[in-house]
């Protein structure tokens, strides 16, 4: 292996701008390191051939500077973003810049600097070598915001020390696929509501069948299932009207998205320039009181349940967040803090993913029939699945992997390396922010041949080969902090997927639209999705 080598040690961080949901490719405020240069004068300080570099890609000459590193110029970038709406078409310069720039390239944003990798196999060799606890970006105003409010970090936005305590709690109960498997007579509950939901809506059609705008009542799933797993509790989504406290959450979660450019200006506007422009600030602030609110009210609900329990003398059982009251691993500010945190990066995540996957369905019959014979076949008509019965029916797994692979929700992420680097030749300085590029990787013909087509299968065994493993399309992350909610997400997936299917045949509808994704924080389709659940019987 080795393209990447490990340097210097123990040199203070600096770290590049704020960046989104799970940090990614965004315009941000840079924070100096103690040098008091920034990450981007720092990388580009640094000359090439530095003693002791290891060579990257068998180069003889030694590794080259950031200097020589191709990229878009800055006042390109910054009316690609700012003038021309770029933030809400990531993926697709991703994928014009790699054409245009190879597949290492660099990126400025005003003070911002930011190293794209485009490659499988030096995304692969990133992720390889992190450490301990990867830092993914700066979460500067993520944790200003908690500073000001007196709150704790979450998983999301915490680092070092105080990120790999709280990984190692939660990790133990939600990491692995027989950890979250209890799960799933809850999770059945959810999608019995749900099925009632689709049969009520199809009451309400015209033609019977057809459900406008699935984007919708997928959120209301997605939200309602992750919720009964963290809070222990229904919300009621999925009812003909939604109580007010639910109603709360789902704007505030509406504004840290539908702010999430201003929220981005909001990082990369210096604090004294927000008297001036104080808007952003106090958009991200209020949609953050909003979350932590909600978060707050139902654990306290939980807490006060599992309190009189107790005072009956009853043995107490539950779930996720009685296990982390119990447990006293985690302060209850930090318990507030990661069902927050988790809440946020559980709902419209798995809700894309299946407006998507149920689009692609509609939009090819054939696979959607070898799905649902293999499932009749594997299962049955009408046998509500449990985790146990999901590897029984492989395509449904594919489905999502291949869902996944051409519309990842985080069509980047981020690393800061936390040492320097040597990445495709060139010598990559600590505290610089990497962008991993999948969505680009995932659309090589190299990594997957006819890569545009939607072909499940691609995703399957053939005979006793090993697993199918491709860092072209890495959805969920990798490694030591890779996403913690990756097995409730599939098991919300799957287990939807197979009762849909065992209940209607997707088609599309006449209102069915091509329908193109877009960036707006996360990729999601770019308009709402109709489609008709035609009754199987
Ligand atoms: C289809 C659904 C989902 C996708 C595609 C997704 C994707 C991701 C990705 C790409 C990351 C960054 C990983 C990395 O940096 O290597 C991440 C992190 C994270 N995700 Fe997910 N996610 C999904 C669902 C969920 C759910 C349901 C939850 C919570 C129940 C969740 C909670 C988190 C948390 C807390 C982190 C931060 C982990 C850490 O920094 O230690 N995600 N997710």
């Amino acid at each position: 292996m080795a393209l990447l080598a490990r340097i210097l040690k123990a040199r203070p961080s600096p770290a590049a701008g704020r960046t989104g949901l799970l940090g990614g490719w965004d315009a941000g405020q840079p924070r100096l390191a103690s040098s008091g240069l920034s990450a981007r004068a720092r990388a580009e300080d640094k000359g090439a051939g530095r003693p002791g570099a290891s060579q990257a890609g068998g180069r003889a000459e030694g590794p080259r500077s950031l200097a020589a590193m191709p990229g878009p110029r800055t006042l390109a970038n910054l009316v690609e973003f700012f003038g021309k709406d770029g933030f809400s078409r990531i993926h697709e310069i991703q994928q014009k810049h790699t054409r245009e720039y190879g597949k290492i390239f660099k990126s400025h944003f005003g003070p911002q600097f930011v190293v794209s990798v485009a490659d499988r196999d030096l995304v692969a060799q990133v992720l390889r070598a992190e450490g301990a606890s990867p830092q993914r970006a700066n979460m500067g105003s993520w944790q200003e915001y908690r500073d000001l409010r007196g709150r704790s970090t979450g998983l999301i936005s915490a680092e070092g020390e105080q990120w790999l305590k709280m990984r190692s709690v939660l990790r133990q109960r939600i990491l692995k696929p027989k950890d979250v498997a209890i799960f799933a007579g809850e999770i059945n509950q959810v999608i019995a509501d749900l099925i009632k939901r689709i049969y009520f809506l199809k009451s309400q059609a015209e033609d019977g069948d057809t459900v406008t705008n699935i984007n919708d009542l997928f959120f209301k799933y997605s939200m309602e299932g992750v919720a009964t797993i963290l809070y222990e509790s229904r919300l009621g989504c999925l009812g003909n009207s939604i109580p007010q406290l639910t109603a709360d959450y789902i704007e505030a979660l509406a504004l840290m998205f539908c702010t999430f450019k201003t929220s981005m200006y909001a990082g990369a506007i210096p604090r004294w320039l927000r008297l001036l422009i104080p808007k952003p600030w106090q958009e991200f602030c209020r949609s953050w009181d909003g979350l932590f609110e909600f978060s707050q009210i139902h654990v306290d609900n939980k807490l006060r349940d599992i309190r009189c329990q107790m005072e009956r003398g009853e043995r107490v059982r539950g779930g996720l967040l009685t296990y982390l009251f119990l447990s006293q691993e985690l302060t209850l500010e930090e318990i507030y803090a990661n069902m927050t945190e988790m809440l946020l990066a559980g709902v419209d995540t798995t809700s894309f993913t299946l407006s998507w996957a149920v689009y692609l369905l509609a939009r090819h019959p054939e696979v959607q029939q070898a799905l649902y014979r293999e499932i009749v076949r594997n299962l049955g008509e009408r046998h509500v699945p449990t985790a146990a019965d999901v590897p029984k029916v492989p395509l449904v797994r594919a489905l999502l992997k291949e869902t996944l692979r051409l519309f990842p929700v985080l069509p980047g992420n981020g690393r800061v390396t936390q040492e320097d680097l040597i990445v495709g030749g060139y010598l990559i300085p600590r505290g610089t922010q990497l962008a991993l590029c999948h969505y680009a990787t995932s659309y090589e013909d190299e990594n997957f041949p006819r890569a545009k087509e939607f072909r499940p299968e691609r995703w399957l065994r053939q005979g006793n080969l090993r697993r199918v493993d491709n860092f072209g399309s890495i959805p969920f992350g990798y490694g030591a902090r890779s996403c913690i909610g990756r097995r409730i997400a599939e098991l919300e997936i799957h287990l939807l997927v197979i009762q849909l299917l065992q209940h209607f045949e997707i088609k599309t509808s006449p209102w069915t639209k091509t329908v193109h994704a877009k960036t707006h924080g996360l990729l999601m389709p770019g308009e709402p999705i109709h489609v008709r659940f035609v009754n199987r019987k």
